[in-house]
């Protein structure tokens, strides 16, 4: 499984390129099997991708939103993935609400990844996959120490109950449901990442290795976020 590392030389390059993978992902997609089903990454570091796709002209129709993770929150609270998703880039854009699939966190982390897991019966592998890496590794929600759900069997989605960064409740794809994809692109930026980076190239098995489809994955790092 190849990890491509590429290293943007500016923030002005880090979009650009970030912007280029979902572009010829979406392009093949369409062309292919003519829907686009990606994966969103919450936390803060794709909201400038998600503004900037807003503002360019997409196949929004043929679009189907799925999310990586969520925070067992309220629907309204600023801490969900899918509402800062929304207010970046899906309540601007004609995306068929039908087609965004929010997992209903609110629900519960048990009730909620049942639910979702079910939603994803059939949908088969996903066209992109966007992830983030946190400070100590971790993708979606899937934290050091913890279940990754990689094992064959694993449930598409995984109730997380004791996350070490808050909320603890949460829900995750497995890294098995994750791997199921034809494309995974790392969005990774900031000093903050430069440990978990460091750690992941040096061979550290930290929860974003666990990610590794047959098509292997691409990580995009900003300057900052390379170790030094
Ligand atoms: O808690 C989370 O953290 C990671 C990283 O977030 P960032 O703010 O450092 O970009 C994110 O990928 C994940 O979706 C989120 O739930």
């Amino acid at each position: 499984m190849d990890t491509r590392w590429h290293v943007a030389k500016d923030d002005a390059d880090w979009l650009r390129q970030a912007l280029d993978h979902i572009r010829a992902a979406e392009a093949r997609a369409l062309a292919g099997r003519g829907a686009f089903h990606i994966v969103l990454a919450g936390g803060g570091t794709p909201r400038k991708v998600y503004e900037q796709l807003a503002r360019e002209p997409h196949d929004w129709a043929r679009w189907h939103v799925w999310f990586g993770d969520e925070r067992c929150l309220p629907a309204s609270v600023p801490e969900r993935n899918s509402r800062m998703a929304f207010e970046a880039l899906l309540s601007r854009v004609p995306i068929p609400a039908e087609q965004i699939h929010v997992i209903p966190a609110e629900l519960g982390a048990r009730a909620a990844a049942e639910r979702y897991g079910q939603a994803l019966a059939g949908i088969g592998a996903f066209d992109l996959v966007l992830l983030g890496l946190g400070e100590d590794g971790h993708t979606a929600s899937l934290f050091p120490g913890h279940d990754w759900g990689e094992a064959l069997d694993a449930p598409p989605a995984l109730a997380v109950l004791d996350a070490p960064k808050p909320p603890p409740e949460r829900v995750s794809l497995s890294a098995r449901r994750l791997n199921c994809a034809c494309v995974v692109l790392f969005l990774v930026a900031g000093a903050g990442k430069r440990e978990a980076v460091a750690a992941w190239q040096g061979g550290v098995f930290i929860p974003a290795a666990a990610i590794r489809p047959a098509c292997g994955v691409d990580v995009l790092l900003d300057p900052a976020s390379v170790p030094v």
